[in-house]
């Protein structure tokens, strides 16, 4: 447990052993035996590795990385990696079973893989953070590959992250191989909508949502929390729809209007790590924007901030998850209790990998496709994603986050049995 400004809540330890107890929960439910859970509960391989960067006052600094990849049953495993200075092995190891659960969802042939710098970004030059990029790939090239294991961005990561990694990975291998790496800057191989694709996930979720709910867009009052590549897209998609951005946040705090935020005008003073607050007066703390009222609230940041210690104060009709784990597994029996509708992260963040693995088949065949297309194809991937999840729901009557843990791990442990692994 870890202590904040909030109260007491649960570590990424806790996150992992509550993921762990609803995967069991989901295999009984599909009738496996305990020798499928003892395959699926833990990532078949960690790897940890020590990177020495030279550092621009000319001394070596050790960091620490590691790269999780769940299962590979269905195919390569495949997931982002995060610059964090909290990156923890736990963390990691959660976030690739988290992966395969958005792989099985929106039915792409991976498993999940999750990867991690402990690391502050926000206090190291562009060539220091070229050369941990690149210390990185070296770490991990013996697991990693356009076949084996994709990475791609998540926090603090960006474009020029992937580009860096790409390039030295291409180096290594001596051939140019831009299927290792996906969320690239386009010259790069890089997919027309991945930047956005994470955002546009979240707005299908939500625009399903609505119709259960019998809301609309333009009566519906937004926060989201967190600004930056998910959170800022979002702010400007929803914009767009109709709904009015009441609040937004980043790492130092929140604006909150009732009366609507200018979200474009906010977006284009944000910094490459998401940073707008610190150009406002009058900010409030990311616990307080999260309890304000609205209909909708996005947690596009961090985990661990729905919690049982704020659940019963949400005001929100929806709460779709853009970030992975922002609620607890408590506080989602909470919110379900109040009849609040939870999108869980593995479906409502789900449009980022799909975008991903969009970009991996085009560079797989050297064809780019048209953007009218990717958005088609993410659309109907996403959609039939929520409402395979609301029918499970339905059908068995728990709530999203259950559901979905059941609808995402079908394909991961029929692959492992049809193998012969269980
Ligand atoms: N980028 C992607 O393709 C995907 C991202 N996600 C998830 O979405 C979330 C956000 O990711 P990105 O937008 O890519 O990251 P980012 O690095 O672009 O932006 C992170 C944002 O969160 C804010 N933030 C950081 N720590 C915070 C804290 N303790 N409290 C409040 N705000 C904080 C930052 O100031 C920034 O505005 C993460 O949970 C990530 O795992 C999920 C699927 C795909
Ligand atoms: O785009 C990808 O491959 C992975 C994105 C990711 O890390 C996530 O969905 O959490």
């Amino acid at each position: 447990m870890v202590t904040t400004h909030s109260g007491t809540i649960p570590s990424s330890t806790t996150l992992y052993t509550h993921t762990q107890e609803l995967i069991k929960e989901a295999l009984n439910t599909l009738g496996y035996s305990e020798h499928m859970y003892d395959l699926l509960k833990e990532p078949l391989r960690t790897m940890i590795v020590r990177i020495p960067v030279r550092m621009d006052d000319g001394k070596t600094k050790m960091f620490t990385g590691y790269r999780a990849q769940h299962n590979d049953a269905v195919g390569p495993t495949k997931g982002g990696i995060r610059f964090h200075p909290d990156v923890t092995i736990e963390e990691v190891n959660t976030l690739s079973l988290w992966m395969t659960l958005k792989c099985g969802l929106v039915n792409l042939p991976y498993g999940g893989g999750k990867g991690g710098i402990v690391c502050d970004p926000r206090q190291m030059s562009l060539g220091e953070l070229e050369r941990l990029s690149r210390g990185y790939v070296q770490a991990i090239s013996q697991i990693v590959g356009p076949t084996k294991d994709i990475p791609a961005p998540d926090v603090y990561t960006n474009a020029q992250v992937m580009a860096w990694m790409m390039d030295e990975y291409s180096r290594i291998r001596e051939f140019d191989s831009p299927g290792f790496i996906t969320g690239k800057p386009l010259e790069l191989g890089g997919s027309l909508g991945r930047e956005s694709a994470t955002a546009q996930g979240v707005v299908v979720a939500v625009e399903e949502a609505l119709q259960l709910k019998n809301m609309s867009w333009d009566q519906s009052k937004v926060i989201i929390q967190g600004f930056g590549n998910a959170g800022s897209y979002l702010a400007k998609l929803l914009y767009d729809k109709g709904a009015s951005i009441v609040g937004i946040s980043d790492v130092l705090g929140g604006i909150y209007d009732e009366q609507g935020l200018p979200v474009y005008e906010i977006a284009e003073q944000r910094d490459s790590f998401g940073m707008v607050t610190n150009r406002f007066e009058n900010t409030i703390s990311n616990e307080e924007l999260l309890e304000q009222k609205c209909d909708i609230l996005i947690p596009a940041a961090v985990s661990n901030q729905i919690t049982y210690a704020n659940a019963h104060r949400i005001q929100a009709k929806i709460v779709a998850e853009a970030a992975n784990g922002p609620t607890t597994f408590e506080a989602t029996k909470i919110l379900h209790s109040r009849d609040i509708l939870l999108v869980p992260d593995v479906l409502a963040s789900a449009g980022g990998v799909t975008v991903s693995y969009f970009e991996w088949v085009q560079n797989n065949q050297g064809y780019y496709w048209a953007l009218d297309e990717i958005e088609t194809r993410l659309n109907h991937k996403l959609r039939n994603a929520f409402r395979s999840v609301y029918h499970m729901a339905q059908e068995k009557e728990i709530d999203m986050r259950t559901a979905a843990y059941i609808v995402g791990i079908r394909r991961i442990a029929a692959a492992s049995e049809f193998r012969g692994w269980v």
